[in-house]
């Protein structure tokens, strides 16, 4: 089969809402062709939001039943957007919600159990994309870099700025790729404060001041020296930098500014790090953070002329995770490589997904 009609489902960190994305991929002469025909972001309601945020305190039981439950709620959202479209994909490839990221404890787990998701989708579906990779010893993350490769190839560089940045470059040893820091998690918590979702187009962020003092105690955590392969989870992230922030005696847009400066100078630093010719370089800036005019203009600064950051249609934007995890579930589907050891460090590329069948 050359031609795959797939629903890739995604629930990102920054906990806003599950991105669905209807995409048809065609191989033709070894390359891959991708076309985005329907998306939605369905938010999520207060009850989801509450519990998706607080399940890593729960009971083993409750946690079973969470995982399930959002399973459902997934696969019922996906009858709903096949039905509104008059679609028929072939499958569905669901990366769930993460709830737990410590890879060196060989833990990463992405609620919304698959087989729930199939049973009340009435479809197949491909799931638990990173648990192999990390029982190969790799981070089980980021994995969109393949999709980097086979389908963005055309740029230097992709920029995530999603609820955690990533980057994702090709490399002679092969496509480096790695968390850069936290990005909307902070800013998000902190607008939760005055009942804000989030700090539209950075204006609360561009009527700060930077608080150095503060800055340099955020940008002093070990992770950033280190070298890659390296992940970061929503609890690394809570206990070494949202502390520092919400402990901070400083206004709120100083708060945000100070983390709009951290999040761009981890950023234009990795890049830096990985693109060191003189030559011009284009960098993709998508997730919602490249809707951030002022984080964006930020990230632009520190890394210079040489670097030309491109925000593309807000389509792409929005969905391209959504769109890669699709992509990784055709790979899957052709038991193909769709986890890269060189950005895991796992000991071989591999073939990550579980498939529940959820049709007749
Ligand atoms: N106009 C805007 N101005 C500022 N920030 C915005 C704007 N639009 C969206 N955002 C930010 O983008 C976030 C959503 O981004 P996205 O959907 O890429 O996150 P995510 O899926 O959680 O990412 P990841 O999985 O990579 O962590 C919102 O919560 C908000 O912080
Ligand atoms: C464990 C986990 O869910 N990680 C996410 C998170 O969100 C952004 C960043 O941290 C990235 O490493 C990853 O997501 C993308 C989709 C990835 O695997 O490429």
């Amino acid at each position: 089969m050359n031609t795959y009609h797939v629903i890739g489902l995604m629930s990102g960190t920054s906990l806003d809402g599950v991105d669905l994305a209807y995409c048809i991929f065609t191989k033709k002469n070894q390359n891959w062709i991708y076309k985005i025909y329907y998306t939605t972001t369905l938010p999520y309601t207060f009850f989801w939001k509450q519990r998706l945020n607080t399940l890593m305190d729960v009971s083993a039981e409750k946690f079973i039943l969470a995982d399930h439950q959002y399973g459902t709620y997934l696969g019922e959202a996906v009858r709903e957007f096949v039905s509104k479209n008059g679609i028929s994909p072939d499958f569905i490839a669901s990366h769930g919600h993460t709830i737990f990221h410590q890879p060196s404890q060989h833990i990463s787990y992405q609620l919304g159990h698959g087989a729930y998701l199939a049973a009340a989708a009435g479809l197949p579906v491909v799931c638990d994309f990173r648990t192999l990779d990390i029982a190969l010893g790799g981070q089980g993350a980021p994995l969109v870099p393949i999709g980097d490769r086979l389908l963005f190839n055309q740029y230097d560089c992709c920029l995530n700025l999603g609820g955690i940045a990533n980057i994702s470059v090709a490399s002679p040893n092969g496509r480096i790729a790695f968390d850069t820091g936290a990005c909307n998690i902070l800013l998000n918590t902190l607008v939760s404060e005055v009942d804000l979702s989030y700090d539209e187009d950075g204006r609360l962020a561009r009527q700060g001041q930077v608080q150095t003092d503060l800055l340099e105690q955020l940008n002093q955590a070990d992770y950033f020296s280190a070298p890659p392969p390296k992940s970061l989870g929503k609890e690394w992230i809570d206990a070494h930098t949202l502390h520092l922030l919400l402990a901070a005696n400083c206004s709120l847009a100083d708060k945000l500014q100070t983390a709009c400066h951290h999040i761009a100078y981890h950023i234009a630093r990795s890049i830096k790090e990985v693109l060191t010719n003189t030559k011009p370089y284009q960098v993709l800036a998508t997730g919602g953070g490249a809707f951030n005019t002022y984080l964006v203009e930020l990230i632009q600064r520190a890394l210079g002329n040489q670097f030309a950051v491109i925000v593309p249609e807000p389509e792409l934007v929005s969905f391209k995770e959504a769109l890669v995890f699709a992509f990784l579930g055709v790979l899957r589907w052709q038991q193909q490589p769709n986890c890269l050891s060189s950005v895991t460090g796992a000991s071989h590329d591999n073939v990550g997904g579980a498939i529940y069948w959820g049709k007749k």
